[in-house]
């Protein structure tokens, strides 16, 4: 079942117990998904894991999602639970080990240019300038057009991520922002039809980080590609997506519902502070990613009894000895 659950009415007085916000909440508006625009991508049933016999991971289980053309959907999760994993099986560098997974009603059967995406650690290659790693994908890709039309693309893309000045410069003289640019254009260089973002702006720190999202914006909003973005931090995927879905903890881990972000564009951060649907959104969806890993917490301690949390066995000290904290009495 998928649920799309529209925040617009959303107080913030919103209650831990998410299962209680999604099945007795009169505030709450469900929309069948059948109303919904035409899905590029669709994820029926999908289930992975790694490994075999007692070490077997369980990561994911019966997910059904339908990303709608042109959206920017935000998926939102702890760390661990399956989020990479999701992202390579809609890029298709991995295979379902059941369900299937289709694009425009096509099954994904590998990676491709339409689904372009950009890794959490930038990955590129270091003995290439900025220029050198847009242009490897963009010669490889675009092999029909005349050196001139790969060069000028390559050049649109630099200057779109604001990397001008820098296109000579090789990945180690770039700072983590810069790099994630680069990754950024080099995927953008491709056209893809759907941009899969796996938590792109996490090893960046916060004022990098937010101007980064702001420019992720502004190119979707001007290429009018569908977007995936996968993120731990609820105000970022508030603050860029249409919808956002929770990734329950894993193992076995499943999908939660919809959260539909009614939120007029542009969005500024400081005003949405003070945006009342806004609060409503962010506490619904924390409160509901607490719930749910409590409860998976509860299930592993029922599943695991001799497992149960008990406090270890330590001697406590003695602080009535006198201090040994050595002062320096010397000249400073
Ligand atoms: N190639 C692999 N082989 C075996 N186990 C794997 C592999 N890739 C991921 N896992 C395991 O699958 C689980 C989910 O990993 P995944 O990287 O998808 O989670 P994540 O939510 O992206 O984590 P993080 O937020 O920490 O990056 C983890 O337990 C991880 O150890």
């Amino acid at each position: 079942m998928i649920l799309d659950v529209s925040v617009s009415s959303l107080s913030s007085s919103i209650g831990a117990n998410m299962s209680a916000v999604l099945e007795t909440s009169p505030t709450i508006k469900r929309r069948a998904i059948s109303s919904a625009p035409k899905p590029i991508l669709q994820m029926r049933g999908v289930c992975k894991g790694y490994g075999s016999g007692v070490t077997r991971n369980e990561v994911l289980q019966n997910i059904n999602l339908n990303i709608r053309e042109g959206e920017f959907l935000a998926v939102v999760g702890f760390s661990g639970s399956g989020k990479t994993t999701f992202t390579q099986l809609l890029a298709g560098l991995i295979s379902p080990d059941k369900g299937t997974i289709t694009m425009n009603d096509e099954p994904v059967k590998g990676p491709s240019p339409d689904r372009g995406m950009v890794f959490q650690n930038y990955s590129l290659l270091p003995w290439l300038t900025v220029r050198g790693n847009i242009a490897l994908s963009v010669n490889a890709v675009f092999k029909e057009w005349s050196r001139e039309q790969r060069r000028d693309h390559v050049e649109k893309f630099i200057d779109m991520v604001g990397l001008s000045h820098a296109a000579h410069r090789r990945p180690h003289e770039l700072s983590g922002g810069m790099r994630q640019r680069t990754s950024l254009a080099r995927t953008l260089a491709l056209k893809p039809k759907v941009l899969l973002l796996d938590e792109p702006l996490s090893a960046l720190d916060a004022l990098t980080r937010g101007q980064l999202g702001d420019e992720i914006l502004k190119i979707w909003s001007e290429e009018k590609q569908t977007c995936v973005m996968i993120t731990n931090d609820v105000d970022e995927a508030i603050m860029v997506a249409d919808r956002i879905v929770p990734l329950n903890p894993g193992p076995n881990a499943s999908l939660g519902p919809v959260f539909t972000v009614g939120i007029d564009r542009p969005r500024n951060k400081t005003e949405l502070n003070d945006n009342e649907e806004f609060k409503g959104l962010r506490n619904a969806v924390t409160n509901y990613l607490v719930a749910v890993r409590q409860k998976a917490r509860r299930d592993e301690m029922a599943a695991n009894p001799t497992q149960a949390f008990r406090l270890p066995e330590i001697e406590p000290s003695d602080l009535t000895r006198p201090t040994r904290a050595v002062f320096n009495t010397g000249p400073r």
